[in-house]
């Protein structure tokens, strides 16, 4: 990426941002240009550690678990009252399945098939909801909602179905959302990225790049590149910056041609 500051002067929310992706973005966003970048997580200690690697001036972070839309809302207008602004909501937030089990249908633990559809789905509507009332309400010019999305979404999953389900709710989301937020200049689209090491791969078993070209190489066509955090920071970024003004209601694929492929059955 250049040295064009894209997001200059902007507030953001990452939700999600004490680690892995969210906090990539959270410094991209800030090299960007953000005047303010607000970390909502609920890892107190490594949000707060984050927040101060990128500087006090520029991020904060705020303790709150999306799952709580009284927490959300609490959270949002702390931002919109320190900054007196909202310009960006990244709702990054997200968990993969819980279970012992595998999460087949055949074997669906439901109660953690709800922990997953409260953070993943209900999470991330309450943030969306949250952030797009606040921009109403402050007639934002330009607002842009970003959710994190998964090529998952666009196809069925032969484990894990609460987590597949959860992000194709997140697609359904985003595609209502920018048709109803449309009126208000309000853009929302996602990123779906494929594997991407982070805490939450590893705690898959995913630890190194070779861990992830073992499991995931086969279903790439791009090759001798592999996915960052960063790759996917900047496809958020953009989404979220002006030089997206037309676009709305999109899913940004970073997968390395994954969905062009043809279907594989399974190894
Ligand atoms: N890593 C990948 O390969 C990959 C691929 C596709 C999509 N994603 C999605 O990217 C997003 C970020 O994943 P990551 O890999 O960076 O994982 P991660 O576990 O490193 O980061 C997720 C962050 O979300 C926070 N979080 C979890 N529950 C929360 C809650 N209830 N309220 C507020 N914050 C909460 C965690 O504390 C953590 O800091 C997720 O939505 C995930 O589904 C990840």
């Amino acid at each position: 990426m250049g040295n064009k500051k894209t997001l200059e002067g902007k507030v953001a929310i990452v939700t999600g941002g004490a680690s892995g992706i969210g906090e990539t973005t959270a410094s991209v966003f800030a090299n960007l240009g953000a005047r303010a970048v607000v970390i909502a997580d609920i890892q107190s200690e490594l949000g707060r550690a984050v927040a101060e690697s990128i500087g006090a001036k520029r991020c904060s972070y705020v303790q709150c678990d999306i799952g709580d839309e009284e927490q959300v809302k609490s959270m949002v207008e702390w931002t919109a009252t320190t900054y007196g602004a909202l310009d960006v909501m990244f709702c990054n937030a997200g968990i993969m399945s819980q279970a012992e089990s595998a999460q087949t249908v055949l074997e669906l633990d439901m109660s953690k098939f709800d922990e997953v559809m409260r953070v993943n789905t209900r999470g991330t509507s309450a943030c969306v909801k949250q952030a797009a009332r606040k921009m109403v309400e402050l007639g934002t010019k330009g607002g842009a909602i970003v959710c994190m999305s998964s090529p998952l979404a666009s196809r069925g999953g032969y484990i894990d179905t609460d987590y597949v389900m959860s992000k194709h709710a997140v697609m359904g989301l985003v595609r209502s959302a920018s048709m109803q937020l449309g009126a208000h200049g309000i853009r929302v689209n996602s990123v779906s990225p494929m594997a991407v090491l982070t805490p939450l791969t590893r705690r898959m078993g995913l630890a190194t790049p070779a861990d992830v070209q073992n499991a995931f190489g086969r279903l790439t066509s791009l090759k001798g590149v592999a996915l960052t955090a960063e790759h996917v920071a900047e496809a958020a970024a953009f989404l979220a910056s002006d030089e997206a003004a037309f676009i709305t209601g999109h899913d940004l694929m970073v997968d390395g041609g994954l969905l062009c492929l043809p279907f594989a059955a399974p190894s």
